[in-house]
Order: structure tokens, then sequence, then C-alpha cells
């Protein structure tokens, strides 16, 4: 297996340019091809997430061209996929699978979904019931309840509310929002648990009204999708830089004291990370914004402990856990829960990693309590699950004065293939 091996740094600073934003990115693109007319995407995210996203569009029959780097041109196939019969591998992509089975589920196609093994043990049940119940017809291949997935050519009915569970991943209910302006008809969907992640739901309401539908919504319990409603292109669309991917850099100029900047995303994102910044300020660092870049630094000594609700904040909330690492007491972090169904079970692989760094952890079902500990044990050697944010995570820790090494570092390919190369111009002896 592959490591690297972080040397010990003592300060963070500099200037980083962030890659675009992973679930603007995907959402973007599959607008953009069930859309009328061309999209120009700017500064689309370059990963395997993207990637996936990208290759399945392919293989749908639309017409894809990168234009320039990291430039695509996306000519929009006006609501229908030309193709009707395809085998789609979408590795461990979220914002590629659950989407996608929604918008194929309505493409009246016979169509095959499947990922990595971890993708099949990642639960879609919400999704495939809520769709299955109005009339769809979603065979699972394997595991009820967890992909791969055979999609069969169905009329949905649209004349009562579709009624979906958010309780596991809000990703259900964007795909079901994204998917059923294909209908054509007035479509109601029904939020009948708590929802969680609730700002992703406000990104996809805010790209599809880009695309020209407009969502009519009753707080987080309901919305309607108008009748007649169809995906226009806007011409152009500019991706933010990803608010998740962001965290790593802020957390180290908080660390190590900054100033550290990262630049394409700021104060008017459109995503809900972007709040990661309200719990560095709770931790005692500064923060700065602008339209289109956020800044970081902090003084000398221990953060302020922190104990902090992440259910807004699923994915930069796992950078807080590291910060706990050099607070002045101990942390918690609550309302995780969904992190177990994630790329790994993160509140599972995020207390063992902690504890080979020297933190007293204490694992809940949906809550990590972190006591950091005086001195980070030098050389830890970090086991990172094929999960690409432990990976990012876990090279904060040689901000602590030690070395750390990382195994299998290759797989922050997901979303944020030259991580290591961009965190390594910041960590200063
Ligand atoms: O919709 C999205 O773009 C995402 C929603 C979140 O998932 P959950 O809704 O499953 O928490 C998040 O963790 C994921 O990385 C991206
Ligand atoms: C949970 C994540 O990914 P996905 O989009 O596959 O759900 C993540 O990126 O942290």
């Amino acid at each position: 297996m592959e490591t690297l091996t972080l040397a010990a740094a003592q300060h963070a600073h500099g200037t980083v340019k962030l890659p675009g934003s992973k679930s603007i990115s995907n959402r973007t693109l599959l607008l953009a091809a069930l859309a009328q007319g061309e999209t120009d995407i700017h500064e689309l995210l370059a990963s395997d997430d993207t990637l996936r996203m990208l290759e399945a569009l392919r293989v749908l029959g639309i017409t894809l061209e990168e234009t320039s780097s990291n430039q695509w041109k996306v000519h929009g196939a006006n609501g229908q996929f030309p193709v009707r019969e395809a085998d789609l591998f979408l590795g461990n992509a979220g914002t590629a699978f659950r989407p996608l089975t929604a918008a194929l589920a309505l493409s009246q196609g016979h169509y095959q979904l499947s990922g990595i093994a971890r993708m099949h043990e990642r639960p879609i049940g919400d999704l495939v019931d809520a769709l299955n119940a109005a009339g769809a017809a979603i065979e699972y291949l394997q595991n009820p309840g967890f992909p791969p997935l055979q999609i069969h050519p169905a009329q949905l009915d649209t004349g009562q509310p579709i009624r979906v569970r958010g309780d596991v991943s809000s990703q259900f209910l964007t795909a079901l929002l994204m998917a059923l302006p294909l209908t054509g008809r007035e479509a109601r969907i029904e939020v009948i648990s708590e929802l969680i992640s609730k700002p992703y739901i406000e990104i996809t309401l805010n790209l599809m009204a880009r695309f020209g539908v407009k969502v009519q919504r009753e707080e987080w319990n309901a919305f309607t999708i108008p009748a007649h409603s169809a995906y226009q292109s806007p011409g152009q669309i500019h991706v933010e830089g990803d608010a998740s991917s962001a965290s790593y850099f802020l957390a180290a100029g908080a660390i190590g004291q900054g100033p550290v900047r990262v630049e394409g995303v700021g104060r008017d994102s459109i995503q809900g990370d972007v709040r990661f910044v309200e719990a560095l300020e709770l931790m005692g660092a500064t923060v700065t914004t602008s339209d289109n870049w956020i800044e970081v630094s902090a003084q000398a000594g221990r953060l302020k402990a922190l104990d902090m609700d992440c259910n807004h904040i699923p994915d930069a909330a796992m950078t807080l856990a590291i910060l706990a690492l050099f607070a002045d007491g101990p942390s918690t972090l609550r309302n995780i829960a969904s992190w177990r169904v994630k790329e790994t079970d993160r509140l599972s692989a995020m207390a063992t990693e902690l504890r080979k760094v020297g933190a007293i952890v204490e694992e809940g079902s949906d809550y990590l309590h972190i006591s950091p500990t005086a001195q980070l044990i030098p050389n830890a050697c970090i086991d990172t699950y094929d999960d690409h944010r432990m990976a990012m995570c876990f090279s904060l820790v040689a901000l602590g004065g030690v070395p750390v090494i990382i195994n299998d570092p290759n797989c922050v390919a997901k979303t944020f293939p030259d991580y290591f190369t961009r965190i390594g111009t910041l960590l200063h002896a």
C-alpha cells in the first residue's frame, strides 16, 4: 500500500485556489444534460465523483466537450436521454447515484446502476420506496435497500403526493426534486421524517431555479413542482470553489496561526459548508470574508473547546474532529449519525484514528466526544478507509509538530486529486 509521510509543522500560511464544488458540479452536469440548449460550465471539479457523472451522461447519449481546462460545454437533451438501455458504473459518488436513479426511473428505458463495493452498502431504500410507490419500476439486484439497481420503463403517477424519508440522506429528496420536472405535471413531495443535511436542499433548489424551474416550498415539509416545468439552459454556469474542501485549509489557518486564505468561495456562497467558519470563530479563530475568498488566522496557543450540533455541515464537521485535538478541553460533535453511511462508517473510523494520535474518544451512536492530549503521538500510521475526508483531515495532525503517516493517500481523488500538493504549500516548520 502507498503511504505518505507529512513532516512536522508549526505554522500554516498562504493562499489556495479551491477546486470546484462537488455538489454544484454534479447537479449542474445533470441539469445541463436535461435542459433545452447548450450550457457552458466554468470551473467544473475534476475528480473521480465528477468523472463518474460525466461518463454516465456520455453513455446516456449526452454530448459533452471539454472546451478548455475545467470548462465544459453540455449539449442538453431537452428532458430525454437519447440512449434507452445502459449499464452505468457510478463509483462511490452519492451525488451521481441518487439523482441518476430518480432521473432514469422517469426515462422510459432499461438501466442498470452499480458502484464500488462500498456504494453497495450505502442505503438507497428511501428513494426507491418513494419512486416505486408512485409507479416506478426499480428492482434491487443484490440486497433489498441497496445498489446495484435495475430500472425498468414505467409511468409515474403524480396525482398523489410522493412521500420520502429524509433522515438517512438529503440526497433522496434532492434526487426527487431534480427528476420530477421531467414528468411535465405538477408534483408534490412530502418529507415524512426529520430532514438531515438541510443546506444541501438549498443548493438543489438554487440550481434548479437557475435552470428555470422554481419549486414552491412549505419550509422543509413539502415541495411542489409546478405543472409544465422544464429545464432551460441559463447559458453559462460558474461553479463555486468547494466549501467542504476549503475546511482543511481554513482549519490549518486556525491551528497554525495563519493567515490562510482560500479563493473561489465567499460570503454569498450557496454551499452550507461555508458555515464551518462559525465553528472556527467559536473556537477563537479570526475569520474575514469577501465575496470570493475566506481568510482565517489565530493567536498562538490552544483553541477553545467546542460543543456543537453539526447536522447542517456533515462533511466539514469531520474537520472539526481534528480541530478538537488542538482545543483547551473536551469537544463534542453532535447529531452526526449520517456519518455511518458515507464513504465508510466515519464515526467509528474517526474515533479509531483519533485514538492513534493520543486523543481519548467516546463514540456515541450519533456523536463524538473528543478529549485532546497535551502532546500528539508522533509518526501515527493513519488508516483512511478509502475515505477522501479521512485522508485530508488527518494531514492536519502534522501541525501539532509531529510527523504523521497517511495510508493510501490517493483516496483523495474522490473530490480533490491534488490535495496533498496544495496543503504542502501552506505547512511550514
Ligand atoms: O447533496 C449533496 O451534494 C451532498 C449531501 C450530503 O449528504 P447527506 O444528505 O447524505 O448527508 C453530503 O454529505 C454529501 O457529501 C453531498
Ligand atoms: C458523503 C460524501 O460523498 P457522497 O456525495 O458520495 O455522499 C462526501 O463527499 O463526504
